[in-house]
């Protein structure tokens, strides 16, 4: 089997055309803060999150070991057929298998977009609501791959929540905010965690992911040595470099909402890339609990579940999300 035969039918075109290879604009490098866990300094910290809103997390305490086992079973699982992946991920699994879609729910499964927007951005995925891995085992019985995605996953999805954990008390601590245990918990909800795991073909015409916020309260991303990825600063677009065992922390919409804006989401999309060379990520995605009520002097009173709703109507009506600013409470 070529290897195009594991990507969706409709990138394949887009994928054989003879590129005319410009690459990775290196003149929009910079280098973003780069925030180590075992000696986290308060206020680097603070101004990461304040003036760029997205940095390296180095040290974090996972073994190299296992981070290659990561890559290598996610690369395992993202190069099969692509009718493969969609029966393994489809209606009866618990994961979703999706393309051309950038927007998840906290259920993890994706949201069908407008058509008219979905076209030129060429990325697959595989979302793993957290709470849902174990329902995995009933299909990974058959298939020993399976199994061995599920085990590492949850691995991987244990490792980053005591990091998350970490972080978030941290940045809190930066903000000055004191969170009752339970406040903390419905920020930082085991019930709505995703991971998802993504891959974008060897292909520089197309653009990878469109410009975006995330949803999340943090989002923990762990991005190959191909780079692509993309964040705005000051109205510019910035490349984030890739730092070998480090993973890149974006700060998601309901960070700002805690932070009454002293903090923002970051705008990230995927463009080019750097090497004619398959990309991969593992994003982790920091949701509230669907019932976590956000109060703020700059938003209306909503329920995390409430903005769900509101990105997935735009996305399917109008094919992007709109986001905080359908809940100014003066618009
Ligand atoms: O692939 C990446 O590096 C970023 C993906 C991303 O921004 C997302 O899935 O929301
Ligand atoms: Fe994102």
């Amino acid at each position: 089997m070529s290897n195009s035969e594991s990507y969706p039918p409709e990138f394949r075109p887009l994928m054989s055309e003879k590129s005319t290879e410009t690459g990775l604009d290196r003149s929009k490098d910079i280098d973003i803060p780069v925030i180590d866990m075992e000696h986290l300094d308060m206020e680097k910290l603070r101004e990461a999150c304040k003036d760029w809103g997205i940095f390296h997390l180095e040290n974090t305490g996972i073994p190299l070991t296992f981070m290659s086992q990561v890559k290598e079973i996610t690369e395992s699982v993202l190069s099969l057929p692509f009718e493969e992946k969609r029966t393994l991920f489809g209606v009866n699994s618990p994961l979703s298998y999706y393309w051309g879609t950038h927007t998840v729910s906290p259920s993890g499964k994706a949201v069908t977009r407008a058509p008219q927007e979905s076209s030129g951005h060429l990325f697959e995925g595989i979302n793993i609501p957290l709470a849902s891995l174990s329902r995995l085992l009933a299909l990974s019985c058959t298939d020993p791959k399976l199994e061995s995605f599920r085990v590492v996953m949850e691995e991987y999805g244990k490792h980053v929540t005591r990091i998350i954990v970490t972080l978030f008390e941290a940045i809190i601590e930066t903000l000055s905010l004191e969170l009752s245990g339970d406040q903390k918990m419905g920020y930082l909800s085991e019930s709505t965690g995703v991971i998802r795991v993504q891959r974008y073909p060897q292909c520089t015409e197309s653009p990878g992911l469109e410009a975006h916020t995330d949803s999340s309260v943090i989002s923990i991303i762990n991005q190959d040595d191909v780079g692509g990825l993309e964040f705005m600063k000051d109205g510019e677009w910035f490349n984030v470099k890739p730092l070998a065992s480090s993973f890149v922390v974006g700060l998601g919409d309901m960070m700002q909402v805690i932070s009454d804006e002293e903090y923002k989401s970051v705008l990230h999309k995927v463009g080019k890339r750097m090497r004619k060379k398959e990309r991969y990520s593992i994003v982790n995605f920091v949701f509230p609990d669907k019932d976590c009520m956000f109060n703020s002097t700059r938003y209306k009173p909503f329920k995390f579940s409430e903005f769900e709703a509101q990105v997935k109507l735009d996305v399917e009506t109008h094919g992007s999300k709109v986001g905080l600013s359908r809940f100014l409470s003066n618009p």
